[in-house]
């Protein structure tokens, strides 16, 4: 298992560029199902869950090709022959966002079997949503074995638009519904739709793909469903996961780095919270270029829906909240077990008690570098940041789930100046 070794106490400076969204990518991946005509996509980040997903898509039948063999951001995806319609749990069990494949093939093919997803280390996830949406789109839904078994119905097999308001805001429940939704019969209406950037980046290459979708970016998305849709080229949105986590970098171990290639505008929350905390942002249309000087300032925070503060930079802003100067608290609500970082900083000399969903942060004066282990995608995102802060060697144990979402990290530190490398 590879691990990351750094030693702390560099300031970071110098120029990052930041990849495709994974979020984003994702669910665009899955899109491809709903047409049989090749679809072009552009800045796709390489990293182990767009991996993983381009190897389920081809166990279902899409051919996948890279044009230009020196570049994995640019890809073509042909479902064009659809030979099985099964997302396996050896699948699934990997990666939750397997589930995305199941609105698509059971819009275009009228029947699915996908493996529930089951919990993860940050809670129990369920997709009871995504199924009580495909119901009331008139699949015949049946848990068996583990697996969703979704059907439609003769006469005409296709799924019928239909009103939907879910119980809560879900992100990927939305993206299936939309996928769904937009070869169904008829009209469907999404209530309480998630407003994330990424499910509008979706919507608009559903559109391009010759979808009818209104209300792009609002709560409500009204979607007509047509017979069939076309190929499409599209290009993925920046990951602003990616950037606030190396603005919280700047904001934990100081220096001075221009984050390029990001989309500002879906960073509002973040950046209203590191300002707070004294990082200092000059911001263009497609860059931040961040400053700090000194320590950061303790802010208290809670993690919402967009646009409010997102629970996946959650642990990178308590990273900086553990070095800031002042006392926090930080509240997560989306996600009932999103603190298992705080044990681990812990071990780093961080100063974090929970009290329920929220975790009271001390800042110390300095983080000391220890042996550490990642739990989760962010969580070693936040272990990273610490390390790179702290006085002396940290070693982050586990980093197969860092790599699940950022594309090779430690290269673009060490491209910041930071002393960091991985161990096989
Ligand atoms: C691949 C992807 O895009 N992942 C993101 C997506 O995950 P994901 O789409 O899985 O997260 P959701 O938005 O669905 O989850 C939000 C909340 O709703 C609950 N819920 C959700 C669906 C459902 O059917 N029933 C239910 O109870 C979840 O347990 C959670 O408490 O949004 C999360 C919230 O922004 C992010 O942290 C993830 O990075
Ligand atoms: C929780 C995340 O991803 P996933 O939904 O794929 O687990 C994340 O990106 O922080």
């Amino acid at each position: 298992m590879d691990k990351l070794r750094m030693v702390g106490g560099t300031p970071l400076k110098g120029e990052v560029v930041i990849a495709g969204a994974k979020n984003a990518a994702l669910p665009i991946l899955c899109a491809c199902l709903l047409t049989d005509q090749p679809v072009v996509l552009r800045n796709v980040p390489d990293l182990q869950d767009v991996r993983t997903m381009l190897k389920l898509l081809q166990e279902i039948g899409v051919t996948v090709n890279f044009p230009n063999a020196s570049d994995r951001s640019h890809l073509v995806l042909s479902a064009a022959v659809i030979k099985s319609s099964e997302a396996t749990y050896e699948m699934v069990k990997t990666m939750r966002a397997s589930i995305l494949v199941l609105g698509p093939l059971l819009a275009r093919m009228h029947s699915a079997k996908v493996s529930l997803p089951g919990g993860c280390a940050i809670g129990a996830r369920p997709v009871d949503q995504h199924i009580k949406g495909l119901k009331a789109m008139g699949a015949s839904i049946k848990i068996k074995s583990g697996y969703i078994q979704a059907e439609t119905k003769p006469p005409t097999d296709r799924l019928k638009g239909a009103s939907i308001l879910t119980d809560m805001i879900t992100v990927t429940g939305t993206e299936n519904l939309l996928m769904a939704a937009t070869l169904a019969s008829g009209i469907t209406i999404l209530e309480n739709a998630a407003r994330e950037p990424e499910v509008g980046d979706l919507a608009e290459l559903l559109v391009k793909m010759g979808a009818k979708i209104s209300g792009i970016g609002s709560d409500r998305l009204v979607i007509e469903g047509v017979e069939k849709l076309h190929g499409a080229e599209h290009s993925v949105i920046p990951d602003r996961i990616e950037a606030g986590t190396f603005l919280c970098a700047v904001a934990a171990a100081g220096g001075e780095v221009v984050v390029k290639h990001c989309r500002p505008d879906t960073l509002d929350a973040v950046m209203v919270k590191l300002k707070e905390a004294g990082l200092q942002m000059e911001v263009g249309p497609d860059w931040i270029k961040a400053s700090m000087q000194g320590r950061p300032k303790a802010v208290s925070f809670r993690t919402s829906e967009y646009p409010a503060f997102p629970t996946d930079m959650q642990a990178q802003l308590m990273a900086v909240n553990a070095v800031a100067n002042g006392s926090s608290m930080i509240t997560e609500t989306i996600f009932e077990n999103r603190f298992m970082h705080v044990q681990e900083l812990n071990r780093l000399g961080a100063d974090i008690a929970i009290e329920g969903n929220t975790a009271i942060a001390q800042g110390v004066e300095k983080l000391s570098g220890a042996i550490v282990m990642a739990t989760d995608l962010r969580a070693s995102a936040s272990l990273v940041i610490a390390g790179l802060a702290a006085q002396g060697e940290t070693q982050v144990d586990r980093i197969y789930h860092l790599d699940r979402g950022y594309d090779r990290m430690e290269h673009k530190l060490t491209l910041l100046g930071a002393k960091i490398e991985r161990i096989k």
